[in-house]
This record gives structure tokens, C-alpha cells and sequence, in this order.
């Protein structure tokens, strides 16, 4: 068997968890073997069979998978991963959520139906048992006893890569870190085109292994262990004409707890460094703002949110002051225009309310320069340079490039 990335022997326990510690902190990724007590192989080909099954209906069957969450529904093919098409299934281990999906999608005869849910719901819960195992030795592995994501709701990707001789060397998934805290990779047996970043920037080939998992840990492995365990960056690319499947399946943050790094885990040495966050809120972030490379965990960075709240108390406290230097105001046509501009898309409301207090304040700094005494003016003109490279710094922590409104797909 072909091993690039380290490989976990779920069975040799604790004699594997030096190693699964150092996987996780410099690969973000591993694979494991000896998990059949938990996920038989037998039901992996079954999910195998079926997800095929799903990839060969009509597409106006396949696209009755809508969205449950942001982005979790039918994707085809479009302008960011042009060569990908997939299913999702928000929430795998829950027998409604699976209900419902193979409801939508019945367009097969009922018995097969009723064989393609049973397989469905089986494959969910075992593969979110695994997560569960794997999530704790993660969590003892850091010295944490009482460890338990399960409130933790999962996801299914089913991926299909259509590669042909002329889409050689191209993305079927752009580089992209996962959403989730961990991702289980069911792998294509026979094509290839994984490739993960290890923590020093090396770029690995994953080659195919059947009958082992990919394991992937994501953005929320990142906060979650306060930056111990890396976010691995992968992306998929097309090495060899084949039609690639694979099943992907995200154990997502909590619905209703923040996501943060438990308290044992901050210490002088490592100090907290990202604010508790929604799970919701990372996700829309990321969802529509195309963030791929972690990026979407910039604005709860503990550094960006203390530069954000700097700008917002200290571009408060300017537009007072420059209100109260000049309170004969004349240009209120001015205020008002500005009080009227609509917040871009990309910028958050809170940063530009500020800047337009700022811009206001401005305004009315300009009309009444001739008219003050030199020195005040050098003073405030000072104070509004420092604020104006604070802006432009929490700017670039908070606003992000516009990605064609089109989402990432590889979660
Ligand atoms: O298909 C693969 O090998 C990787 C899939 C993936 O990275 C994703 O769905 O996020
Ligand atoms: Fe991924």
C-alpha cells in the first residue's frame, strides 16, 4: 500500500497517539487503518454503490437537493470548480435528515429506495461514530479527559470529478481548507488527485488506498485546539482520464454553543487566539465571501478583533471631538448625503457605520480649516492619519475579495 501521509492504527491505542499528535499538528491529516469494528468495509462499498446510483440520476431530480444550510445542496459544475459535481446531506446521523433526503430525491423504484435509505442512514451513523472516536483521542491526546463533539452535526459531500484527457492538470477542487472540525474521506479506489499542504509547505500526492480513510482536520480543529492542529490545505487536481468519486463527510461545529478552545488549553505560552464564535456565523463568512485558505477565521482572530474594536472606540471618540471643534456646522447637506451611502456587500455594517461617522467628520474637519488655529488642525490632521492606517489594516482583516458570488464547494 501506498502511504504518503501518516498512517493511524485506530486498534493500537495509546501506542499510537505520539504519532496522531504529530500528524495533527504538522500534516492536518492522516490516514487510518482498523476501524472496521466501527465502519465495515462492506458498508463502505454499499455507500459506494448507492452514491453512484444518486450521480446517475437526471439532473432535475439531483438538483431537489437544496441547500439545508448554506451551500450543503446539488452542485454542479460552474465557473469556480468547473470539473465537480456534488450531493450534500446536512446532518448524516440524524434518520430524518436522511428521510427527507432520499425523499427528494425518489426517483428510483420504491424497493430500491427503501435499500439505498437503510444504507444511507447505516453509513451515516457508523462514519459519525468514527468521527466521535477519533474526536476524543484528539481531545486525550492534548490531556483532555471528558472530550464529546456530540452536538456536533455532520455533513455528506458526495464529490464527482469528471476528468478527461483535456481537463488534465486542472482543479476539480481549488485549494481550499475544510469547514468542519474533521473530515472523513471515503477515497476513490482507483483515481487519485488529492493533494494536501503540510504545515511546512510541502505539497504531498495522496494516493489511493482502498479500504483506509483520509482523515482531514479543518479551520474548526484550529481554534478549537488553540492552534495546535493545522488546517490542512488540499485541493483536488486532475491527474488521469476517469470519473472520480468520492464521499466526504464534515463533523461541523455546534448549532448553539460557541466554538472555542477549552479552557485548559489556554496558558500564558498560548494564549487564547480566537474569540468564541457561532459556528453560523464562520460558515456564512466563508460561504459567501469564498474564503478558502482559512481566511474565514481572520475576523475572530483575538489580534483582528482587538484592532477592529481600537477602530470603532477611537474613530467614535475622534468624531466627537472634531464635532465639538467645529459645532457651527453649515454642511449638513453633506452629513446628510453620507448618512444616506449603502454598505458594500464586503464590508461589515459596524466597520461602516464608523467610517462614515469618520467621513462626516471629515467633512466637516475640511469646511472649517481655514477658519481654526494652525496648530489644532496639525493635531487633529495627525490623529486622523493614525486612524486612517488603522482602517485600512482592520479593512484587510474583515473585508475579502469578491469571488463572483458563486461559494466554495469543497466545503
Ligand atoms: O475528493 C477529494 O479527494 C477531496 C474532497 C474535499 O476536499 C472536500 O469535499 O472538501
Ligand atoms: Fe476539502
Amino acid at each position: 500500500m501506498a502511504y504518503s501521509i501518516p498512517v493511524i492504527d485506530l486498534q493500537d491505542f495509546p501506542g499510537n497517539m505520539k504519532k496522531l499528535m504529530k500528524a495533527s499538528e504538522e500534516w492536518g491529516c492522516f490516514r487510518i487503518v482498523n476501524f472496521e469494528s466501527i465502519l465495515p468495509k462492506s458498508l463502505m462499498d454499499e455507500m459506494r454503490a448507492v452514491v453512484i446510483s444518486l450521480l446517475e440520476l437526471p439532473y432535475e431530480i439531483k438538483q431537489r437537493n437544496v441547500d439545508v444550510i448554506e451551500g450543503s445542496g446539488y452542485r454542479f459544475p460552474d465557473r469556480i470548480n468547473p470539473i465537480h459535481e456534488g450531493f450534500g446531506l446536512y446532518d448524516a446521523a440524524s434518520s430524518e435528515a436522511v428521510n427527507a433526503f432520499c425523499a427528494l430525491l425518489n426517483a428510483t423504484p420504491q424497493q430500491r429506495t427503501v435499500t439505498v435509505r437503510e444504507i444511507i442512514t447505516r453509513y451515516g451513523r457508523a462514519v459519525y461514530e468514527l468521527s466521535m472516536a477519533i474526536g476524543r483521542k484528539l481531545g486525550e491526546g492534548l490531556g483532555l479527559t471528558d472530550v464529546s463533539f456530540k452536538k456536533w452535526p455532520s455533513q455528506f459531500r458526495i464529490n464527482k470529478y469528471p476528468f478527461t484527457p483535456e481537463n488534465i492538470d486542472s482543479d476539480g477542487l481549488r485549494p481550499h481548507t475544510d469547514n468542519s472540525f474533521l473530515t472523513i474521506l471515503q477515497e476513490d479506489e482507483q483515481f487519485g488527485g488529492l493533494e494536501v499542504m503540510q504545515r511546512s509547505g510541502k505539497l504531498v500526492q495522496v494516493e489511493p488506498c482502498p479500504g483506509t480513510l483520509i482523515i482531514n482536520l479543518g479551520d474548526l480543529a484550529q481554534v478549537w485546539s488553540n492552534g495546535r492542529f493545522y488546517n490542512v490545505k488540499h485541493r483536488v487536481s486532475s491527474k488521469q482520464a476517469g470519473i472520480r468519486i468520492t464521499i466526504a463527510t464534515f463533523l461541523l461545529g455546534p448549532r448553539e454553543e460557541a466554538v472555542e478552545a477549552p479552557s485548559e488549553l489556554v496558558t500564558s505560552d498560548n494564549p487564547r487566539r480566537y474569540v468564541p464564535f457561532k459556528f453560523e456565523d464562520y460558515w456564512k463568512s466563508k460561504f459567501y465571501k469564498c474564503l478558502d485558505d482559512g481566511e474565514a477565521l481572520n475576523p475572530f482572530r483575538i489580534e483582528s478583533a482587538e484592532i477592529v474594536e481600537m477602530v470603532v472606540v477611537l474613530g467614535a471618540r475622534m468624531v466627537k471631538m472634531v464635532v465639538g471643534l467645529f459645532d457651527d456646522l453649515e454642511q449638513n447637506i453633506h452629513l446628510r448625503e453620507i448618512s444616506k451611502q449603502q454598505s458594500p456587500q464586503d464590508v461589515s455594517p459596524e466597520l461602516f457605520s464608523v467610517l462614515q461617522d469618520v467621513k462626516k467628520a471629515m467633512v466637516s474637519f475640511q469646511i472649517h480649516e481655514q477658519r481654526r488655529d494652525a496648530a489644532q488642525l496639525i493635531e487633529v490632521d495627525r490623529i486622523f492619519q493614525v486612524f486612517d492606517g488603522l482602517v485600512q489594516k482592520a479593512s484587510a482583516l474583515v473585508k475579502h475579495p469578491d469571488c463572483g458570488g458563486g461559494g466554495e464547494i469543497g466545503i
